[in-house]
């Protein structure tokens, strides 16, 4: 699928894309994570997330990814604790996956590439607004979970992949309500964390990445179902939306903390 591979050229510099970024080994976008050179911060407190499965609003296709929108307008659904200050607003979620089970993820553990990467997009209320958040330090938090394909089926997945059938192609949108994205979490509360940036450009280094140690597990069929949507609008030659991840990036003297030994 041209558009992904076209959009796969990774985040590199400076946000302005200067190369004086690169230089300084800045580099954004996903990590590669080497477990054993993550630094045990026995100080990392537990993360918690307390979402109003109200605040769901709508699932869509934006010819990149599948998106479930939610109301960020008042601090409804939140996260707390963890390696961020205060409640950051939960604003969206959306997938990255891979054409086969063997690829997908936008980071990698130890040389483990998963199926696929769950991102949950939430935003540091005291900047106003998402927009300007997007060009603070500690604007943005994403959690991260991995997707694993195993023989068992994820039935919190389920209503999430029901829906793809009125999302096949770009541009569809369709309301989706009353869903608790934090039925999606693996049960360990193990996490990685460290400060970076989008995967995708613009690379803004607003994020304060938490990655789940612990992945969760799809069936090949629900992978199947994700892999069903297309990149084209309806009324274009059809495009399959997949591989719509981006390679990781050299860690380069970032640290990365763990909040388990
Ligand atoms: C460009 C961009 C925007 C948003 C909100 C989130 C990302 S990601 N894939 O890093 O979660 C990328
Ligand atoms: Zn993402």
């Amino acid at each position: 699928c041209q558009e992904a591979v076209q959009s796969a050229a990774v985040c590199r510099g400076a946000s302005d894309g200067s190369a004086a970024g690169a230089e300084l080994g800045f580099r954004k976008g996903a990590q590669r994570i080497r477990s054993e050179e993550a630094q045990h911060d026995p100080a990392l407190p537990p993360w918690f997330a307390s979402y109003d499965p109200g605040a769901a609003k709508s699932i869509l296709n934006n010819g990149r990814t599948c998106r479930v929108v939610f109301d960020d307008t008042f601090d409804r659904s939140v996260l707390r604790g963890g390696p961020i200050q205060g409640a950051y607003r939960l604003r969206q979620l959306h997938f990255h996956w891979g054409s086969s089970d063997d690829h997908g993820s936008e980071h990698v553990v130890d040389g483990v590439k998963y199926a696929a990467e769950l991102h949950m997009v939430h935003w540091n209320p005291k900047h106003g607004n998402f927009a300007p958040a997007l060009k603070q330090r500690d604007g943005v938090a994403i959690v991260g979970v991995f997707l694993k394909v195993g023989k068992t089926l994820k039935r919190e997945m389920k209503r999430i992949l029901e829906e793809m059938e009125s999302i096949k192609t770009k541009g569809k949108e369709t309301p989706f309500l009353h869903f608790d994205p934090s039925i999606l979490f693996p049960k360990s509360r193990d996490y990685w964390t460290y400060e970076g940036s989008f995967t995708t450009p613009p690379c803004e280094e607003c994020v304060t990445w938490i990655l789940l140690r612990e992945p969760i597990v799809v069936s090949p069929d629900q992978m199947a179902k994700l892999r069903s949507l297309s990149m084209n609008t309806e009324n274009e030659p059809f495009h399959p939306l997949v591989d719509n991840w981006r390679p990781q990036q050299p860690l380069k003297g970032r640290v990365v903390r763990a909040s388990f030994k």
